[in-house]
């Protein structure tokens, strides 16, 4: 029986799928796979999801690995098997705001689609926050006066800079995570090894 993987859409996808082209896979059914979302290779079946609900099909054990941005496994802190990084999906996850903006008062308000990475980064510091958690285009709440300043991720900056924006505090560097469902890792462990050992940049294999 061929492992069964969840793959996040979209960006990561792209990337995961250069990377395994560079580890000699034929990823010629994924390319081709059109609007499809459940895919057959040769080694092993294929679903494609949103990110947070990757980790639900490999919580559940419906899909035996997922790959995943570190983010997702952060602020949702699914019941898997954090297995391994993977080179790619690398951005971090940093404080910006305005250049010189004023510190507030009272209580600082941060917009972020991370609500509990940000509540837990500040009480780890002590510091209490106000959350206004959005969905997307974060970057805009401090120039519209939402929020004194935004957790987000970083990639190369573009972003932030493009829309006056600046870093006031690094927080952590993430890249994209090789998961897996805890009872497949046991009881799927030869079928499962050949293709996490693959994966793998330098640790033991299983
Ligand atoms: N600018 C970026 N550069 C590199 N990796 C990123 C970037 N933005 C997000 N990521 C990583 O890629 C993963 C998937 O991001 P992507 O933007 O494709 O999905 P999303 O955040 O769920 O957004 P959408 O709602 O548009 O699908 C994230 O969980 C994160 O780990
Ligand atoms: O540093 P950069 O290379 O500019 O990348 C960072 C941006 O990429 C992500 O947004 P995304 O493109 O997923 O759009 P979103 O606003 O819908 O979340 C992230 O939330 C930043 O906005």
């Amino acid at each position: 029986m061929k492992p069964m993987i969840a793959l996040t859409k979209g960006r990561l996808e792209k990337q995961f799928l250069a990377f395994l082209q560079s580890k000699g896979y034929d990823i010629t059914p994924l390319i081709d796979k059109g609007r499809k979302l459940q895919i057959e290779t040769d080694d092993f079946f294929a679903v494609f999801a949103k990110g947070v609900d990757v980790a639900t099909y490999v919580e559940h054990g419906i899909a035996d690995l997922g790959i995943v941005g570190e983010d997702i496994l952060l602020e949702f802190e699914p019941d898997v098997y954090d297995l391994l990084p993977l080179p790619f999906g690398k951005c971090r996850l940093a404080i910006a705001g305005e250049p010189g903006a004023p510190r507030p008062f009272g209580k600082q308000r941060i917009a972020t689609k991370f609500p509990n990475i940000t509540t837990k980064y500040f009480r780890e510091r002590g510091k209490s926050v106000d959350i206004v958690k959005l969905e997307g285009s974060v970057e805009l709440a401090p120039l519209m006066g939402l929020a004194d300043n935004i957790v987000d991720i970083v990639e190369t900056g573009n972003t932030l800079k493009e829309n006056g924006l600046v870093i006031k505090e690094e927080m952590l560097s993430i890249s994209a995570r090789c998961i897996a469902n805890r009872n497949s890792l046991k009881l799927k462990k030869s079928v499962l090894a050949p293709l996490i050992n693959s994966f793998r940049i330098k640790e033991a294999a299983i």
